[in-house]
């Protein structure tokens, strides 16, 4: 029996929220649940932030295309409240579909025009705007003071950073570093669907990434460089992305040659039944 409060209505939310008192910080940590290291990065960053920490769990429809894997996406939230155990005191958020979307899916969608439809957007048309949405609305249901997001999501966190700066949410968005296995390979919750030999294949994802990298600390600043470089070690493996971009970390606007602000060069593909992430940033 796990000591970790699991809220899963609106109106019990709100009770709780009400009573936090008005000096104590609030941090949320939103999440899709399936929970691994990666998502207790964001947790334990979050508890030395705000004295209470809102972990939501939520597999959100509006994110996921007509084909995708929102009906097979891993669900476990016994084993998700047993493995946020050690972060009592801790409170989770977890509702349903019909309690988050009662009306259908929201009428309303949050768009960020020009960051949406880009890298992962070409590929998952709606996708962004079905997370922006929900996290929005999630922002509005918990009213925390910050927020906290893994940079593996690295479009998403530059999304919801100019969602919250454009509509004047009053919400501290924070990033945190994305843990890898020893391997290299992102954690992710996905990885769930890769055999052991995949899991080996899908390592090379960060190897073509981290070879970049150190090009690009050995000097060099071109995109189709640095671009080729991740090209030659997924090719190698047989391993044809959905896109190399290398973009600007802000904006996510493609880049030709690295100037002054930190870019990302970001990739996507797919390994067995797993579509994944992974970026590195480069700060010149
Ligand atoms: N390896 C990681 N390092 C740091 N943060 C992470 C990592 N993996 C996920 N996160 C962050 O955790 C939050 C919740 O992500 P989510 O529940 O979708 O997990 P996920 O592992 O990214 O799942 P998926 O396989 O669906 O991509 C997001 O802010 C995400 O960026
Ligand atoms: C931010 C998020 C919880 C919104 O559903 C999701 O996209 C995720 O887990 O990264
Ligand atoms: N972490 C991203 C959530 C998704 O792929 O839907």
């Amino acid at each position: 029996m796990s000591r970790i409060t699991c809220l899963e209505t609106l109106d019990a939310m709100k009770r709780f929220r009400d009573s936090v008192p008005s000096h104590q910080k609030v941090a949320l940590v939103p999440t899709m649940g399936a929970l691994h290291a990666g998502h207790l990065a964001l947790v334990e960053q979050a508890k030395t932030l705000a004295p209470v920490v809102i972990v939501s769990i939520f597999v959100n429809p509006m994110q996921f295309g007509p084909h995708e894997d929102f009906e097979k996406y891993p669900r476990n939230l016994e084993n998700d409240l047993s493995i946020l155990e050690p972060y009592h005191p801790l409170t989770v958020f977890a509702p349903s579909v019909m309690e988050m979307y009662p009306h259908g899916p929201s009428r309303t969608i949050i768009t960020v025009p020009s960051m949406t439809t880009v890298m992962c957007g070409l590929g998952r048309p709606g996708h962004f705007d079905g997370v922006a949405t929900v996290v929005a609305k999630l922002f509005n249901i918990t009213r925390p003071h910050m927020a906290l997001f893994g940079q593996k999501d690295a479009q998403q966190l530059a999304i919801i950073k100019q969602l919250v700066e454009d509509l004047n949410f009053p919400i501290k968005i924070i990033g945190v570093p994305t843990v890898r296995e020893t391997s290299g390979l992102a954690m992710s919750s996905r990885n769930q669907y890769l055999t052991p030999s995949q899991k080996e294949q899908a390592a090379f994802l960060y190897q073509g990434l981290y070879a970049a990298q150190v090009l690009f600390e050995n000097g060099e600043r071109r995109a189709n460089q640095l671009i080729h470089k991740v090209q030659q070690v997924l090719q190698s493996q047989n391993i044809d992305p959905e896109y190399i971009a290398l973009v600007d970390q802000r904006t996510l606007e493609p880049i030709e040659v690295i100037t002054d602000s930190p870019a990302l060069i970001a990739l996507a593909a797919r390994i067995g039944q797993a579509r994944l992430i992974d970026n590195v940033v480069l700060v010149p």
